[in-house]
């Protein structure tokens, strides 16, 4: 079989004819080393943008369908361009919508998701020696109406075609030279990744890294294809995405985002379906949740923040509003302006000080914390907006993530599938839709300890202070501090905050000392322990991409009146803590409603 690549270059690759001519150079010179070339195109330059605000002249909200029919069209003129420019320099080319080429999708309109690809109508073009021209970003429902894929969709046409076509690797062609450690539009010293893992990338796509979408880099996590993000402008190499071993340093990058907003519902009963509820409705109304914190309840009173793009802050709080009403709650309050900053790494779980010295650092800045959640792999922070350039650029600092010491790209080469990218592979098969959610596992760690500091003060250094004192001291010494998991703190009230965190159940007397000696010197603040709790965690791929996740978890923990005390979502991995003796009964009913044996 010949080797294939599919090469796909984004708006700015695409934007004037010399960059027209310049990819179609590149894909005559991979076909004449031997390769069956399938370019993927996007719109040129900000065309989308600019078809997004001429639809707006007109109505307030356009309708979808005619959204997708205009957006589509952008690419449709890049495709047909390009096979100009491919003939022009002397390749037989042919240019396919995603209609032709047989991508069918569900019928959400701008933001459908691929359900299957045909592949040999692309097959027949490439065997009789076409490069095929790709559009990126569209497809075609099973009504035969065109649809879109969501707002920087290309990437995903590309990682799909690569999987169905089996081809070799997948090449991006942008306008930065590869995956950076974090934007180097915000921070000039970010330095060029050689190679990330999927788990890595994923997570900080998601959490805003703009370089790739979140949604290419789960399917070429689920399939396996190997992606390399690189200039379209000069041939240096680029950062491979792939799998990779545990990298030797505790972050590997940063990720923000800059127009989030704040919803907090408070005054809640403390009683099991009320997060189901909330989520019920915000998933009616398809609102994306982002950062979901909730802390453990006061005197029977509980209090759910979570943070959702600025523009759907409207729908949000609409829908917060019903379901506060419906729970009997007390109010709902917003906090606008507000950035989030993330620092992702494979190597955190082994270095249990990475959320400390990341406190330490925004503290060190005099900037304010109001939302903590973590993963095994990330950590995110709300904070001020108008402070988020400077966050990120002291993080990036205190990380050294300037620095080189990439030289572990090597020994994070092939290594044998982990037991759950086996478990990932064995699901994939069985999927009815290509992009269908991925749920690997339900586990239950039953042998863990909750600890809840409060009230503390609000004001920066506090994080700081009780992370550093827990991970045994600014260095983070194994030998003398505790192993934190989970990390939640929640909106602040009139000056006071609390923070949660669990630990495994045998450290936790060790951990309420170590973070009780900071309270102390703050003048305020105790310590309680639930020495026994239990964390039940979904693991797979797109949890946080179907919205439905949350909403069907939730819903199997109120079914089994089964009280949620902590949450912490990730793109892998969505936990929740539960009181230790009804964590059977959670596990069950969660791996019923996720159909897992
Ligand atoms: N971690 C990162 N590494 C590299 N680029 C990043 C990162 N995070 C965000 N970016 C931004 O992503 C941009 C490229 O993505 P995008 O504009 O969507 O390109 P394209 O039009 O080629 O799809 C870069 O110009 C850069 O500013
Ligand atoms: N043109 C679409 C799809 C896309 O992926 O574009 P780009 O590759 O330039 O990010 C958009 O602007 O959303």
């Amino acid at each position: 079989m010949p080797r294939i690549i599919v090469q796909k270059f984004g708006g700015t690759s695409v934007g004037d004819t010399s960059r027209i001519r310049r990819a179609a150079a590149r894909a005559v010179a991979a076909q004449q080393e031997g390769a069956q070339v399938v370019m993927v195109v996007s719109a040129r330059g900000k065309k989308t943008d600019e078809l997004v605000s001429l639809a707006g002249e007109f109505d307030i909200e356009p309708p979808a369908r005619e959204m997708d029919m205009l957006l589509a069209t952008g690419e449709q003129e890049s495709v047909a361009l390009m096979a100009m420019a491919l003939r022009e320099a002397g390749a037989e080319a042919v240019s396919l919508t995603g209609g032709q080429i047989g991508i069918s999708t569900d019928d959400t309109y701008g933001k459908a998701r691929i359900r299957a690809i045909k592949t040999d109508r692309l097959r027949e073009h490439l065997d009789a020696g076409r490069i095929v021209v790709a559009a990126g970003f569209q497809g075609v429902s099973d009504s035969g109406d065109i649809t879109t894929l969501g707002r920087g969709g290309s990437d995903l046409t590309a990682a799909a075609l690569a999987a169905v076509l089996g081809a070799e690797r997948c090449e991006i062609y942008t306008d930065v030279p590869g995956v950076f450690t974090v934007d180097p539009r915000i921070e000039p010293a970010a330095r060029k990744l050689s190679r990330i893992g999927y788990d890595e990338m994923l997570e900080l796509a998601s959490l805003g890294a703009g370089v790739m979408h979140s949604r290419s880099i789960e399917f070429a996590g689920k399939y396996g294809v190997p992606i390399e993000v690189r200039s379209s402008l000069s041939d240096e190499p680029g950062t491979l995405i792939a799998r990779a071993g545990a990298p030797a340093r505790p972050v590997t990058g940063l990720a923000l985002v800059r127009d989030a907003a704040r919803v907090t519902l408070a005054g809640l009963p403390d009683r099991p379906g009320v997060m189901a509820e909330i989520f019920r409705r915000m998933a009616d109304r398809a609102i994306p949740l982002d950062m979901v914190v909730q802390d453990l309840s006061v005197q029977g009173i509980a209090e759910v923040s979570f943070t959702v793009p600025q523009e759907d802050l409207a729908g949000a709080l609409a829908a917060a509003k019903a379901a506060v009403d419906a729970l009997d709650g007390a109010e709902v309050t917003v906090g606008t302006d507000l950035a989030k900053i993330s620092a992702v790494g494979a190597g955190m779980p082994d270095r249990p000080g990475v959320a400390a010295k990341m406190f330490r650092t925004l503290a060190d800045i005099g900037c304010n914390v109001e939302l903590v959640t973590t993963s095994e792999i990330k950590v995110s922070c709300l904070i001020a907006r108008d402070r988020a350039n400077e966050a990120i650029r002291a993080v990036h600092a205190a990380f050294e993530l300037d620095q080189a010491a990439d030289a572990d790209a090597a020994h994070r080469d092939d290594h044998p599938l982990s037991p759950q990218e086996q478990r990932v592979r064995t699901v994939v098969e069985g999927l009815q839709g290509m992009e269908d959610i991925v749920v690997a596992d339900v586990s239950l760690d039953a042998h863990q300890a909750r600890l809840s500091v409060r009230p503390v003060p609000d004001r920066p250094g506090v994080l700081a202070d009780l992370f550093e004192a827990v991970a045994g001291g600014p260095e983070d010494d194994p030998s003398t501090g505790a192993t934190v998991d989970m990390i939640v703190q929640n909106v602040s009230h009139a000056g006071h905050a609390a923070i949660s965190f669990t630990v495994p159940e045998s450290e936790a007397n060790y951990a309420a000392e170590l973070a009780a000696a900071p309270a102390v010197r703050w003048g305020e603040g105790a310590v309680q322990i639930d020495p026994h709790v239990a964390k039940l965690s979904v693991t797979g791929v797109g949890l946080r991409s179907h919205t439905g996740v949350g909403l069907k978890l939730f819903a199997a923990l109120a079914e089994a009146k089964v009280n949620v005390q902590l949450i912490g979502t990730s793109e892998m991995r969505v936990s929740v803590v539960v009181a230790a003796n009804e964590g059977e009964r959670a596990v069950e009913a969660v791996r019923g409603a996720f159909g897992i044996g």
